[in-house]
C-alpha cells in the first residue's frame, strides 16, 4: 500500500483527488488534522510519511510547501499553477509524447497541468510537431469552464448567491496565467489571444481553436494526424472528421464527460476543407485536475494509469 497526503485537502480540487483515492486498491490517503491544516511541521510529517504529496493550494501556499518538500527529498504532484513551466519539474500530461510517462514516473517534481491547456496543447502540439500548422501562426483560443474551475470562490458565489452571471468572459488583459503553459507545451513561438469565460454550469469544459489553414493542408489531414497521434490513448478520444453541412451542424455543449478523466477532441470543417475549429471538450475538474492528478499519482507509483481517475 502506497501513502499520499493531499494538502488542501479540503478544497475543490482536493476533495475530488480525495473522492477518487477513497477507491483506490493501493493508495491510503493521510490527512491532516483540519484544524493544523496550515501547520508547517505537521505538513512536514505527513509529507516525510507519503510516497507521494499532492498540492491541491493556492499558488503562493504551494510554493511554500515546496520548500518543505525540497528539505525533506519528497515527491510532490503539484496541482497549483507555479511550476507548469518552471526548471526541475516535470509537465504532468501523459499524453505529451511517448517519452512523458516515463519521465513522470522517475520525477521528484510532477506538476499537473491547467485545465485549459489540457485541451489546447493536446489540439495543438501535434499538429505544429508534425508541420501541419505553423509554431509562428497568429493563434486565437476562446473557452467556456464551468464555475467549479474558479475553485470555492467561485462556487460559494454561484451556488450562495443569486448575482452570479449566466455568462462572462474573463482574462481580457490578454496575460491569463495559462498562457506560458499552452505557449511551451504546444511549441508555439508566440503566445495565442485567448478568451477564457465561465458558465453557470459547475463543471465541463470546451475549447475552441479556430482555423484558416494556408497551402496544400486540409481539416481532414488534422483529424487524421489527432487520431494517429493518440490512437493508444484511453483518455483521449478523436472523434471522425466533420464536415458541416447546414442540415447537420452539431450543438457541442461542454457536458457529457462530466466525472470522468476523458478529453474528446473534434475537427470540425466548413465545405472548402480549409477552415473551420478544432476543439477539445472535458471536465474541468477531470482530466482537467482531480482525474489528471490520480492518473499522475498512478504514474509515479507504478500502477496501472486507469485505476479511480473517474468518479461514476
Ligand atoms: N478548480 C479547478 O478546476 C482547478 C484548480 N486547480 C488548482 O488547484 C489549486 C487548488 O484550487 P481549488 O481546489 O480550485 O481551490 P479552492 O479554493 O477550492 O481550495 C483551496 C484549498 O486550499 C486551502 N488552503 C489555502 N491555503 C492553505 C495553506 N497554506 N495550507 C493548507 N491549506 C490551505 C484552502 O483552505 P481555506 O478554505 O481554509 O482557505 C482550500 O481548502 C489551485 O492552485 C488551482 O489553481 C487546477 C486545475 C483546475
Ligand atoms: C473558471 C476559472 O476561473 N478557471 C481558472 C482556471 C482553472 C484551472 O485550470 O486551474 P489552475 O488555476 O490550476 O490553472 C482560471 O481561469 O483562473
Amino acid at each position: 500500500m502506497k501513502k499520499v497526503f493531499i494538502d488542501g485537502e479540503t478544497g475543490t480540487t482536493g476533495l475530488q483527488v480525495r473522492e477518487r483515492l477513497i477507491n483506490h486498491p493501493n493508495i491510503e490517503v493521510i490527512s491532516i488534522d483540519p484544524s493544523k491544516k496550515r501547520d508547517v511541521e505537521e505538513k512536514r510529517r505527513l509529507m516525510k510519511e507519503a510516497d507521494v504529496t499532492v498540492l491541491c493550494l493556492p499558488d503562493d501556499a504551494a510554493v511554500d510547501s515546496v520548500i518543505l518538500a525540497k528539505e525533506e527529498g519528497c515527491r510532490i504532484l503539484d496541482a497549483s499553477s507555479v511550476h507548469r513551466v518552471a526548471e526541475g519539474w516535470v509537465y504532468g500530461l501523459p499524453e505529451l509524447d511517448v517519452t512523458q510517462r516515463d519521465k513522470i514516473k522517475d520525477a521528484q517534481f510532477v506538476s499537473n497541468p491547467g485545465c485549459y491547456p489540457t485541451g489546447a496543447v493536446l489540439l495543438l502540439k501535434p499538429l505544429i510537431e508534425a508541420g501541419l500548422l505553423p509554431a509562428a501562426g497568429d493563434y486565437s483560443i476562446n473557452a467556456i469552464s464551468g464555475y467549479s474551475g474558479g475553485g470555492n470562490a467561485l462556487i460559494d458565489r454561484y451556488e450562495s448567491t443569486d448575482n452570479a452571471p449566466i455568462f462572462g468572459a474573463y482574462g481580457l488583459t490578454f496575460n491569463h496565467k495559462h498562457l506560458p503553459e499552452i505557449k511551451t507545451w504546444s511549441g508555439l513561438s508566440k503566445a495565442p489571444i485567448f478568451v477564457p469565460s465561465v458558465g453557470d454550469f459547475r463543471q465541463g469544459m470546451l475549447t475552441f481553436l479556430p482555423i484558416q489553414l494556408k497551402g496544400d493542408v486540409t481539416m481532414a489531414q488534422l483529424q487524421a494526424k489527432l487520431a494517429e497521434v493518440y490512437a493508444n490513448d484511453t483518455f483521449v478520444t478523436v472523434n471522425g472528421f466533420n464536415v458541416i453541412a447546414d442540415d447537420a451542424a452539431p450543438f457541442l455543449t461542454p457536458h457529457d464527460l462530466d466525472n470522468t478523466n476523458q478529453v474528446e477532441l473534434s475537427v470540425l470543417s466548413a465545405p472548402d476543407n480549409q477552415s473551420g475549429v478544432l476543439v477539445a471538450k472535458l471536465d474541468n475538474l477531470g482530466k482537467g485536475a482531480s482525474g489528471a492528478a490520480v492518473q499522475n499519482l498512478n504514474i509515479m507509483l507504478g500502477f496501472s494509469e486507469e485505476i479511480a481517475v473517474n468518479l461514476r
